[in-house]
């Protein structure tokens, strides 16, 4: 027996926007803002929403909220693509159809995982039959994939593309490939680490520009806020005008100098225009404590021992920077100041005091989501040899128990999402001979291998598939306001990675890695599992085999506020 889930056979259900959201304490806003676009695609699926709600309803009600969710956080959020190349269009596929199907057992919708075809058309999920798939594979031109999994590509908030600027760090030439190779089908760029960063209607124009053309996966952008328009609405109205999805601040400097820290004045007053776009406010929260503890500086220190690098940030610096916005936390309740705006931590390190802060400002209904990245949860200070700046991030990786309690966390709901947080730069700068943590780069350079890293240490603490989908689709498309995006589902964006969870390999000098400098690459030398087999955006298959699309065809994400 099957059953297929497509668009015209279910009767309309309404999606309140007012739902209890299953994701922790992260409610949506109602919201009266019209939803309209000028995308094809966007226009197709907003057709389709409805349906698809009462799809996914009749099959698990557990799906109905988290739709209601994005349709209620996105709201005011919609995108379109300015210069995306027509549906598989010349080069733009590796497989030479519009219309066609893919199935395998392991398929990751409608909540659960099991055996499904998918019918993509168009660039969308036209419908999904579960059940006795193989009777639908007489129905041509069908990909089946057997027992790989079929899960929803992957979506990364926090990457960092360096273009313009620093094309010689990353690219969205070199950083779309590894994404697309990795399975990730969306992500959104940072607004810093390019030249100039993306604080302004005109930097964001620049960006856009440079990516015309190199996108192999989807695109959006975040932009900065930053002292020079945190005050000044007009500017920051005119940014998020221009099409950024959100913004993004540091609490501690950046090691960027045109992209300045903030203080907790600016984010309040930041939030304030946010929630009039209901769009989120990323943070980098460190702050560096009025009062230091003076082991943490005292004496003569190895500046290849990663322990010294590590007392240089400790947890009291997160601790301070969350203390510091319990004030805009506040706000973001319900009859609050910026009641609307979300705050979302970027790359929390420290499970302890920090989390503990946040667990309680959700608790209170603050609208704030929390990310961790793949690297606090692979590795741990321990095991970071002296000199291998490769490791070195901000803030650090912490001890094993720090690790051990972040994907507590995460299991338990408590973190929302995963990211890579992809930061390279030029091998010079990363120090590698000389090996000073105290001097190097700091960032990590990760974004072709999240989907196996994730899974190969995740399997460890029993993680599930629909776990990973959720805190790699799911969530971050919530985020990000990407209503189209981040499941399996009728009327969404045909984003698909086809993967091996099974598969082992080594990341040796044979394995191919896209990244622009693939030696600065903490994962490289590590066995993992899960390979990835096919990456389709747009329903375009862009990557398979280990070779991509000829043709650059994923589209730039701009919000359009109306
Ligand atoms: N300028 C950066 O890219 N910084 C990044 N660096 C890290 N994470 O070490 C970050 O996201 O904070
Ligand atoms: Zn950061
Ligand atoms: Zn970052």
């Amino acid at each position: 027996m099957y059953h297929v889930y497509r668009f015209p056979r279910y009767p309309r259900v309404h999606v309140s926007t007012t739902a209890q959201v299953g994701l922790g304490q992260w409610r949506p806003h109602a919201s009266n803002t019209r939803r309209e676009s000028d995308s094809r695609i966007t226009r197709r699926a907003e057709r389709r929403r409805t349906t698809m709600a009462a799809a996914a309803a009749a099959a698990k009600g557990r799906v109905l909220p988290l739709l209601a969710v994005a349709a209620a956080l996105a709201a005011a959020v919609l995108y379109r693509a300015p210069f995306s190349k027509s549906l598989g269009g010349e080069g733009c596929s590796l497989l030479p159809h519009d219309h066609f199907w893919i199935a395998s057992e392991r398929v990751v919708t409608l909540g659960r995982v099991g055996p499904a075809a998918v019918e993509v058309k168009g660039g969308l999920i036209n419908a999904i039959a579960v059940g006795d798939y193989r009777s639908f594979l007489l129905r041509r031109p069908v990909v089946d994939y057997g027992d790989a999994v079929i899960m929803p590509g992957l979506i990364d908030v926090h990457a960092h593309l360096d273009e313009p600027g620093r094309v010689e760090w990353e690219g969205f030439s070199t950083g779309t490939r590894a994404a697309a190779a990795g399975g990730i089908t969306t992500l959104v760029d940072m607004p810093l680490n390019s030249h100039p960063s993306t604080v302004s209607e005109e930097t964001l124009k620049m960006k856009v520009d440079a990516a015309k053309d190199k996108l192999y996966v989807d695109v959006g952008f975040w932009g900065g806020l930053v002292p020079e328009n945190a005050l000044n609405s007009t500017a920051l109205e005119s940014l998020l005008n221009a099409g950024v999805l959100g913004l993004k601040s540091f609490m501690c400097p950046s090691g960027i100098n045109d992209f300045p820290m903030t203080n907790s004045t600016h984010i309040e007053e930041g939030l304030v225009t946010l929630a009039k776009y209901k769009r989120p406010l990323l943070i980098h929260a460190e702050r560096i404590p009025d009062v230091q503890n003076d082991d943490e500086l005292d004496g003569e220190q190895d500046p290849r021992s990663y322990m010294t690098y590590l007392k240089t940030r400790p947890p009291a610096w997160e601790e301070a920077a969350i203390r510091d916005l319990q004030r805009a936390m506040k706000d973001t309740e319900i009859g609050g100041r910026s009641e609307g705006a979300h705050i979302h931590i970027v790359h929390l390190s420290d499970a302890k005091t920090s989390l503990g802060l946040l667990k309680d400002a959700k608790q209170n209904g603050a609208k704030v989501s929390i990310e961790t990245c793949p690297h606090y949860l692979a590795f741990s200070a321990e095991e970071v040899p002296d000199g291998d700046t490769r490791f070195k991030c901000a803030p650090p990786i912490r001890d094993a128990t720090n690790r051990d309690n972040l994907w507590e966390a995460l299991l338990d709901g408590h973190i929302d999402m995963l990211s890579s947080d992809h930061s390279p730069s030029v091998p010079e700068l990363k120090l590698v001979e000389e090996g000073n943590f105290l001097r190097a780069w700091g960032g990590i350079s990760s974004l072709q291998f999240v989907l196996p890293v994730t899974w190969s240490h995740g399997k460890k603490y029993g993680i599930s598939l629909n776990q990973l989908a959720s805190w790699w689709s799911e969530r971050p498309a919530m985020l990000a306001g990407l209503k189209n995006k981040g499941v399996i589902l009728p009327g969404y964006h045909a984003d698909i990675v086809v993967w091996k969870p099974e598969a082992q390999f080594h990341l040796d000098d044979n394995h191919v890695v896209y990244h622009k400098h693939r030696n600065i690459s903490a994962y490289l030398g590590k066995q993992l599992s899960g390979k990835v087999m096919s990456t389709f955006v747009g329903g375009n298959l862009v990557f398979a085999e280990d070779k991509h699309a000829t043709v650059a065809c994923g589209a730039p994400i701009l919000a359009k506020w109306i």
